[in-house]
């Protein structure tokens, strides 16, 4: 009960801070124990998950609208609610006790009572409660599956709404997550032996060779295997970028937006350690990261480089990589946040920039050489039409098949880009392509 309690302060203090700035900060919560930290990320996404729906129902039984709330008072009643309606294993007393608790402490003992009266009002109508009726569909669906509107609209104009709501309970639902065993630190057998020897369940990918499936990457923190380079936690979707780079020991490899690194220390270990990759990105807290995981996975032929990659002062290599800032909509189970961060000016902002670091990415690729271009959106002008609109400008580049490379039922276009979607793959929603300089 003490770690709950805990835990709940932590996550509604993490949920303040997303609401009065955006910024999710788990570090909020470094200084507890790990099995009370993961329990503050569950709270945390799960709500996020969920929020639209959680404000509807506690709209229907409070006198105050959620909108006119103070911010603690709304998250409060969030986890409350929450707790009541989705977490099996804790009674609904202790959870209504909790919360009201939390609100005399820290607002007074009217707003205490004001949960109280809520929370126990939406317990004894718990088996009936009230289901969005809005006669605006898009709305309704919206507070139902609890995304942002524009989203909504998007994805039901181009999947239809049966699949649109498929695509929604998939990211409101705990997602499905990969290690990747790093060759430079062991070997796939023995890391096997290893997962084995610790009494973790895995499922190899048949997808990707070094990928597998996991219930939790709980037990790899808690081992410390991922602090100690021996695998890195990585969805087999975004493996496919640096598998269709194709470095090779010895070449001259660029990865031009690579921080927090996953994808650089994965190409380094396909190098062997062996040859030039430089690692640019713009943002210098998350190439420290990347700094920090080069040296844990002895990825020695990192050099690393912060720059605009809009404007490169490098010459040609075999491979560049762009693995492009975009909406993330693919990514939305893992970042339960992202979807009430992003809006329809980001997804224009993205496009733009995309183009502009193609444009400057294209400089960089010798004769010969590979162009990688992916993300981690399901949205059409981030990934295929920015390729498009990429080939009309430059007859010096093409997309080569990906069948040699990748499973077929990933393979859209032709076989010439891959997309994954999350509720048809089982993984996270990612695009990429393959360019050659042909002249
Ligand atoms: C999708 S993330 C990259 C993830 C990374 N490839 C990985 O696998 O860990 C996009 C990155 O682009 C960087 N970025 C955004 N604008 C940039 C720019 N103009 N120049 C260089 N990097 C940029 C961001 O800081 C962010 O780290």
């Amino acid at each position: 009960m003490e770690t709950e309690a805990t835990a709940r302060s932590e996550s509604i203090d993490i949920l303040l801070t997303f609401d009065e700035d955006g910024t999710l900060d788990y570090s909020e919560a470094n200084h507890l124990e790990p099995r009370e930290r993961a329990q503050v990320r569950e709270y945390v996404q799960n709500i996020l998950r969920r929020r639209s729906y959680l404000d509807f129902i506690i709209n229907e039984f409070s006198s105050i609208k959620v909108e006119e709330m103070k911010p603690l008072l709304k998250n409060i009643l969030r986890l409350g609610l929450y707790e009541l309606l989705f977490m099996d294993g804790t009674p609904d007393y202790a959870s209504i006790n909790e919360a009201v608790e939390v609100a005399k402490y820290n607002l007074g003992s009217k707003s205490g009572d004001l949960v109280n009266a809520i929370l126990r009002n939406i317990q004894r109508d718990i088996n009936n409660l009230p289901k969005p009726a809005f006669k605006d569909r898009t709305k309704l669906i919206a507070t139902t599956f609890s995304h942002p509107e524009w989203m909504v609209k998007r994805w039901v104009k181009r999947y239809g709404e049966r699949e649109a709501f498929k695509l929604m309970q998939a990211n409101n639902t705990r997602p499905h997550y990969y290690v990747r065993v790093n060759n430079l630190r062991t070997k796939t057998k023995n890391f096997k032996l290893r997962m084995d020897k610790l009494d973790i369940p895995y499922k190899e990918s048949d997808w990707l060779p070094g990928y597998f499936k996991v219930d939790s990457v709980a037990p790899f923190i808690a081992k410390d295997l991922l602090k100690k380079g021996i695998c890195l936690v990585q969805d087999i979707a975004a493996g496919f970028a640096p598998t269709i780079v194709e470095p090779m020991p010895g070449e001259n490899i660029f990865d031009i937006c690579a921080a927090p690194g996953t994808k650089s220390i994965v190409m380094a270990d396909m190098m062997d350690g062996e040859g030039s990759l430089t690692a640019i990105d713009i943002n210098p807290d998350r190439l420290e990261l990347l700094a920090r995981s080069a040296m844990d996975y002895h990825a020695e032929n990192i050099k690393i480089r912060r720059a605009d990659a809009r404007d490169l002062d490098l010459r040609l290599a075999d491979g560049v990589l762009l693995d492009a800032p975009c909406t993330g909509t693919g990514v939305l189970s893992k970042r339960a946040d992202l979807r009430w961060k992003r809006t329809e000016k980001d997804l224009q902002d993205c496009i733009k920039l995309q183009e502009e670091l193609l444009d400057e990415a294209a400089n960089h690729v010798k004769r010969g050489g590979r162009l990688v271009y992916s993300t981690c959106s399901i949205e059409p002008e981030e990934n295929w039409d920015q390729i498009q609109k990429f080939l009309d400008k430059y007859d010096n580049f093409e997309l080569e098949p990906l069948d040699d490379f990748l499973p077929e039922s990933v393979l859209i276009e032709d076989g010439l880009a891959y997309q994954t979607i999350p509720h048809v793959h089982h993984c996270d929603g990612h695009f990429g392509v393959r360019l050659i300089r042909v002249k």
